[in-house]
């Protein structure tokens, strides 16, 4: 266990690769979990039912719920699927909104980024667009071209924090530059979800969920890449950790 003795919970993307079915995350989620918020990172396989997430849950302290290249099913919000949805993952679809159900239902600390973010909205009954960069007078938010991954998940556009928000309470008031890798966003907001933050294009960039019994954030944006240099991205990452010792104090305490 880490220093913390802190579980997070990490839903993974399902791929075929060299003949194999992976249940895998990419390491930078990973790597901010057990190095910013102190907690041992759990990647959960998407083979696991209803029972083996009963015991799961009575054990963790958070779930962080990460990006991927792959799309929400339209389905699963309504639509009819396209060409311009794909690539899908059912399988990690099935376990990621299931976990987001569950960790609002129990209080367990919800960090949900990018896919996640999007994911939040749709179990909680909102739409996303696809193709954004497409619409009238939306910026592009997809990765820049660029070798490097420091290049692609390079800060560049600001977003601005909702004044008195449960974001601004953690990174204050006024806007920051965020990294951007994604071509669809948040449509039609669920019901449950309050804004947190929004691009100059409107875009909806942070999301709470005000009835949740713990802390319920997502973000469209990538806090883990640069958790460990960037002020906001830290921040976002210190609140989660708080939180999740919360939790665990408070099981503990029976
Ligand atoms: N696929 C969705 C979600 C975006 C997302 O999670 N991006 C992470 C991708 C990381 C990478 O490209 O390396 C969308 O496009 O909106």
């Amino acid at each position: 266990m880490g220093a913390t003795g802190l579980l997070v919970a990490v839903p993974a993307d399902v791929r075929e690769f060299e003949n194999y079915h992976w249940h895998a995350s990419p390491s930078t989620y990973l790597a901010a979990i057990r190095k910013v918020a102190g907690a041992v990172p759990v990647i959960v396989p998407a083979l696991l039912d209803e029972s083996d997430l009963d015991i799961l849950f009575e054990r963790i302290d958070g779930v962080l719920v990460t990006g991927s290249a792959s799309n929400v099913h339209p389905a699963l919000y309504g639509v009819e699927p396209s060409t311009s949805h794909e690539p899908f993952d059912r399988e990690r679809d099935r376990l990621s909104l299931t976990m987001i159900h569950r960790a609002l239902q129990t209080g367990v600390p919800l960090l949900a980024i990018c896919r996640g973010h999007q994911e939040l909205n749709v179990a909680l009954g909102g739409s996303l667009a696809t193709e954004i960069q497409d619409g009238e007078g939306r910026m592009d938010h997809r990765a820049p071209e660029h070798p490097e991954q420091a290049g692609r998940f390079a800060l560049r556009h600001p977003v601005r924090p909702e004044e008195g928000g449960r974001l601004a309470a953690l990174v204050g008031n006024e806007p920051f530059p965020v990294n951007s890798l994604h071509r669809q966003a948040i449509d039609r907001l669920a019901d449950g979800l309050a804004v947190e933050a929004r691009a100059a294009d409107g875009t909806v960039e942070a999301v709470s969920v005000p009835s949740a019994r713990g802390f319920a954030l997502g973000v469209q944006w990538h806090p883990e890449y640069w958790a460990e240099t960037d002020g906001p991205s830290r921040a976002i990452f210190e609140a989660f950790a708080a939180a999740c010792r919360e939790r665990r104090d408070a099981r503990a305490a029976g």
